[in-house]
């Protein structure tokens, strides 16, 4: 059995590093305090056997989930006993890693009544939810009906003599389908339905109402609700239980329906408020805000896994070397791995600033200004969906680039694509996110001459100039100019929205000729967002980044933003912006950047901080040492717990005792 080789490749790729880790590893964490805390939860979990991940992938279902209840009522436990913080707690369900109906309680199911309650309500319903005396879930989503919110069916019809809501699901395909930590563990659901009052249909409003008794937990009178089955994977979201949900003309109290946005009576009339009803959907921008950093952590999980792996494992050789070679020093390793390794730090980067958007936002909705909205909501939307679907196709890439082992669960990426790649669809399909750009792009171009546009679609106010001049790239290292990337990204972007909105402004309008142009208003959307992906980077670099590290977050922010233009090329090439020999240069110049990486590759997956409980990984271990505890882990397979396999003597003696030949047949 080879054995320890490992140990000594990776403390050697560790000496090579020429950045400050630790510098490092508090810029990825977001600050110094943030690395204290996570440093400290990952410890707690990592060191308490209740969150232990063994044999997750091998767990029944009911096991599998009853054991994930326990996990979340012992962390619940933990952060009551120690005292910790918001973040802290946060942090320490963050390590636990595994989905479950806390994240809905506490990612949507409260930011909800906070967006959407009035005071009076948040009095009423946060207090309980914050101690956890009633669990909520986001019940959005219909059996019928997911993307198109509009066409919700669930109905909230106004009794006025009872001053209550009948909560009715008319259909089949009414019925609430999806939402997580419905199936089983919530008491409360807030429920959107189409608020009906004296027959007249207002549309979809949110409503909270209980579903379980506070008593036993068992269903509430006419509510039907489970769960909807198992999902994709071993383990993965399956800790999760999404549910099903049906009334049969439930009443709830008027005070039920959510009322900053709009408000019935007691004697049934309907009052809209003067805020945008958009902010109706305030829950589903927290929530894609957050994503993006999400998806850097699942990046840089499968990154970690691939480079320490990659490092470890040698095939082949070469006459003027000794030995066989470290796989990552293929070329074809290097730019499969490596701008994956760059997208995780630019989502770290563009994470950051995700939040301070954010909040930026959330400050201006609370004095009334709602101007920055549409610009959030497209950002928040595009960048949800670029992210996912690049995170969960790169953790895919990671398995792939791990050969044969990482196709074993204990190389923690299977799982790990199983959890992610739902990602791709909560929280908005990505696609219909990306035609909500699409849509934003549009709007902002058909006004540019009126209204200057702001934030991240600014550039669109030079429209003229971008689809005027072109690229002035005549040497690689003209590359290496962050201002020139910029334009290239910029102009790129500008002249595929601007030509499908041309085409569509020559047309009669048509919801028809839209849909025709469906596929372009898709990948200029997906233009646009790689502009702000590639922008915020560079700008994030560019404020206060300590010196020890800044060297290599530019190599890394260059590394991103060129494999971006490769991939990309038949976009940049069709636009006219650029020529072959430009994209040629940058191809040239990504090598360079890949011999940049290659000494420092390893410490800068250290630098995310995995500890080896989290990357629950044979192959990305920290020390290295793949091949003995691949091995090892073999013995704790269940077909390995008798020598001689449960089913021989029913199955597998008789094929070989038979000793009959079969004269007939033709095998
Ligand atoms: C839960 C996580 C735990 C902790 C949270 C903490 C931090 C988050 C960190 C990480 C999260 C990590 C993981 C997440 C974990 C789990 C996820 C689990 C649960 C998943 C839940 C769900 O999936 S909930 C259901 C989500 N559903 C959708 O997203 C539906 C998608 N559809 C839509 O959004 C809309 O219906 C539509 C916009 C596509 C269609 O719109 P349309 O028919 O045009 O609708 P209108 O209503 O008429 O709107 C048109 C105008 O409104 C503007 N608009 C649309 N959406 C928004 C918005 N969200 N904000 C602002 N404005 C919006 C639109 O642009 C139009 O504007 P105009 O100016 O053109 O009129
Ligand atoms: C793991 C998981 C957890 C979830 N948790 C929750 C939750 O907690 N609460 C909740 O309410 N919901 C939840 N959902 C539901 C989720 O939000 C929806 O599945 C999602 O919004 C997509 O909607 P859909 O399923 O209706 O897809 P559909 O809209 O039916 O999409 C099917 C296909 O049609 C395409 N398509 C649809 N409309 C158009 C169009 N106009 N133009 C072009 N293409 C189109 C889509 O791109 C997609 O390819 C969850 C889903 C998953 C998978």
């Amino acid at each position: 059995m080879q054995d320890g080789n490992g140990l000594d490749h990776l403390a050697g790729e560790r000496a090579m590093a020429q950045f400050d880790l630790q510098a490092m590893k508090v810029y990825l964490a977001g600050g110094q305090r943030e690395y204290e805390i996570s440093t400290k939860m990952a410890q707690l979990v990592a060191n308490d056997p209740v969150f232990s991940k063994e044999d997750r992938v091998r767990l029944a279902r009911k096991d599998l989930y009853k054991n994930s209840l326990r996990k979340a009522g012992h962390a619940w436990k933990t952060i009551l006993e120690k005292g910790l913080s918001e973040v802290e707690g946060l942090k320490l369900r963050h390590f636990v890693d595994e989905p479950t109906y806390t994240d809905l309680h506490w990612g949507m199911f409260i930011p909800a009544i906070k967006g959407q309650g009035t005071e009076e309500q948040q009095h009423k319903w946060l207090p309980l939810a914050y101690k956890m005396a009633i669990i909520g879930c986001y019940a959005q989503t219909e059996l019928g009906h997911g993307s198109n919110v509009q066409g919700l069916e669930t109905t909230a019809t106004f009794d006025p003599t009872t001053d209550e809501f009948i909560m009715h699901s008319p259909t089949v395909t009414s019925t609430k389908w999806w939402p997580g930590g419905l199936g089983k563990a919530s008491t409360h659901a807030l429920v959107y339905a189409r608020l009906i009052t004296d027959k007249k249909d207002h549309g979809i409003h949110a409503f909270i109402a209980p579903i379980r008794s506070l008593e036993d937990h068992t269903p509430l009178p006419n509510v039907t609700v489970g769960d909807i089955g198992v999902k994709f994977g071993n383990g993965g979201y399956n800790t999760m239980d999404n549910g099903f949900l049906r009334f049969d003309h439930v009443r709830i109290p008027r005070e039920n329906m959510l009322m900053r946005l709009a408000t019935v009576t007691k004697d049934g009339k309907y009052v809209r408020s003067n805020k945008p009803r958009q902010l109706g959907y305030g829950a589903m921008v927290f929530v894609r805000q957050g994503i993006v950093i999400d998806a850097s952590i699942y990046l840089s999980r499968a990154v970690t896994i691939a480079v320490r792996y990659s490092a470890v494992r040698r095939q082949f050789g070469n006459k003027d070397e000794p030995g066989e070679l470290q796989v990552i020093q293929y070329r074809t390793q290097q730019s499969r791995l490596f701008p994956l390794l760059a997208t995780a730090y630019a989502y770290r980067a563009v994470g950051f600033w995700m939040k301070s958007l954010y909040a930026d936002v959330m400050k201006r909705l609370n004095d009334n200004d709602f101007s920055t909205l549409p610009e959030v909501h497209a950002c928040t939307a595009g960048l949800k969906s670029i992210t996912t679907s690049v995170t969960a196709d790169g953790i895919e890439e990671c398995r792939k680039l791990c050969g044969g082992h990482g196709f074993l669960c204990a190389s923690g990426l299977p799982e790990l694509y199983a959890a992610y790649v739902p990602a791709c669809t909560y929280e908005g399909d990505n696609t219909i996110l990306l035609l909500q750009v699409a849509r934003f792009l549009l709007k902002t171009l058909s006004q540019v001459s009126k209204v200057r546009p702001v934030g991240t679609a600014a550039y669109l106010g030079n429209i003229k100039q971008l689809s005027t001049q072109n690229c002035k790239v005549s040497q690689g290292h003209d590359w290496l100019n962050t201002s020139v990337l910029l334009e290239a990204f910029e102009a790129r972007s500008a002249r595929q929205a601007a030509a499908v909105a041309l085409r569509l402004a020559k047309g009669s309008g048509s919801e028809a000729e839209f849909q025709e142009n469906t596929p372009e208003l898709v990948e200029s959307a997906r233009a646009h967002c790689q502009l702000i992906l590639v922008s915020k980077f560079i700008e994030q670099l560019q404020t206060g980044t300590p010196e020890g590290i800044r060297k290599q977050l530019e190599v890394l922010c260059y590394t991103y933003a060129f494999s971006q233009l490769i991939d990309n090329a038949g976009d940049f090439l069709a636009t006219g912006y650029v020529t072959g020999n430009q994209i040629a240069l940058a191809k040239e110049e990504l090598k360079h950047m890949f011999d940049k990486i290659r000494p420092n590759a390893v410490a800068l997956v250290d630098a995310f901080d995995h500890t080896d409980d989290y990357l629950g990984s044979a192959l990305g271990r920290y020390d290295g040492d793949v091949y003995t505890h691949l091995y090892k882990g073999a013995f704790k397979e269940s077909l390995n717990d008798t020598v001689v396999v449960d089913g021989y003597e029913e199955y597998l003696k008789p094929v070989l005792t038979q000793n009959l030949w079969a004269p007939h047949s033709k095998l």
